[in-house]
């Protein structure tokens, strides 16, 4: 199997005198979709907060496209290409698409865009991943649908230049149609070469659209399975624990 884009090694975590995460190792390659799992409290929003860097790992090593890196700041993961979009999709309601894809960041590398070339980058973020749901990248976020807005947020990191996409329960709040809309994108996302990682409690989503799946228990990584190779019972034991594979101390 070719390189991972990033290689989580022995990473932990601890509040207090709480160990959250116990020398957790993870793979996520470009290209395909890593479905996170794990009840309740096992410590995935904490697993990514690490790699968004929001909130650093007390210890264990991050390999990103081979090379080591230090994930302290959200700025640090976004000069990677690290990108999350959270439950509540950080959008402005009475802002349009335009001014939502570029909130914070009305100079990009490249330097300041216009309204014009602004408009027209949100543009090509969308059609990049072949949305056709927006109608106008001119419409304010009020007046979407929750796929609509979770397709915006998810263009964001496109436009972003993320390598890495990290999704949490991007289907959470949405229908039947909407999910699907949604899940479709996913897979379009991978297909374009992103490496995305998506935490998720819908077992029928993740067999849907991940090609692995990697299931945390109680702060330690107890499976990282291939989608193919699996069904549901497994994960749910895994997942509850029923299937013990926890490392001893
Ligand atoms: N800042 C914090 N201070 C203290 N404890 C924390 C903190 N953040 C998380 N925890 C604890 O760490 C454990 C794992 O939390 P985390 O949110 O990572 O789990 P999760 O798998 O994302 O759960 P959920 O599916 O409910 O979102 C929980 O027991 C939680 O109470």
């Amino acid at each position: 199997m070719s390189q991972p884009l990033v290689q989580l090694t022995n990473v932990k975590k601890s509040f207090g005198p709480v160990d959250v995460l116990k020398g957790v190792d993870l793979q996520v390659f470009a290209g395909k979709v890593t479905a996170l799992v794990g009840d309740n409290g096992a410590g995935k929003s904490t697993l990514i907060k690490g790699l968004a860097g929001v909130q650093p790992y007390d210890e264990g090593t991050v390999l990103f496209e081979g090379n080591p890196v230090d994930l302290n700041s959200p700025k640090q993961a976004s000069e990677l290409g690290i990108e999350v979009v959270y439950q509540d999709l950080a959008l402005c309601e009475n802002l349009d698409i335009v001014q939502n894809m570029f909130l914070g960041r009305e100079t990009l590398k490249s330097g300041t865009l216009s309204e014009a070339e602004m408009e027209a980058a949100a543009a090509r973020a969308l059609q990049s991943l072949s949305v056709k749901t927006v109608k106008s990248v001119r419409q304010t976020v009020s007046s979407l649908s929750g796929g609509q807005r979770q397709t915006v947020a998810i263009a964001r990191t496109v436009l972003r230049e993320a390598k890495l996409v990290i999704l949490d329960e991007p289907t959470a709040a949405l229908g039947v149609a909407q999910t699907e809309q949604v899940l479709n994108l996913v897979r379009r996302l991978a297909e374009k070469g992103y490496g995305v990682l998506m935490i998720s409690h819908n077992l029928q989503d993740i067999f849907q659209v991940a090609d692995n799946i990697a299931v945390l228990y109680l702060g330690n990584m107890v499976a990282q399975l291939q989608t193919s190779q699996t069904n549901t019972n497994e994960v749910i034991g895994y997942i509850t624990g029923a299937t013990a594979n926890v490392k001893e101390d």
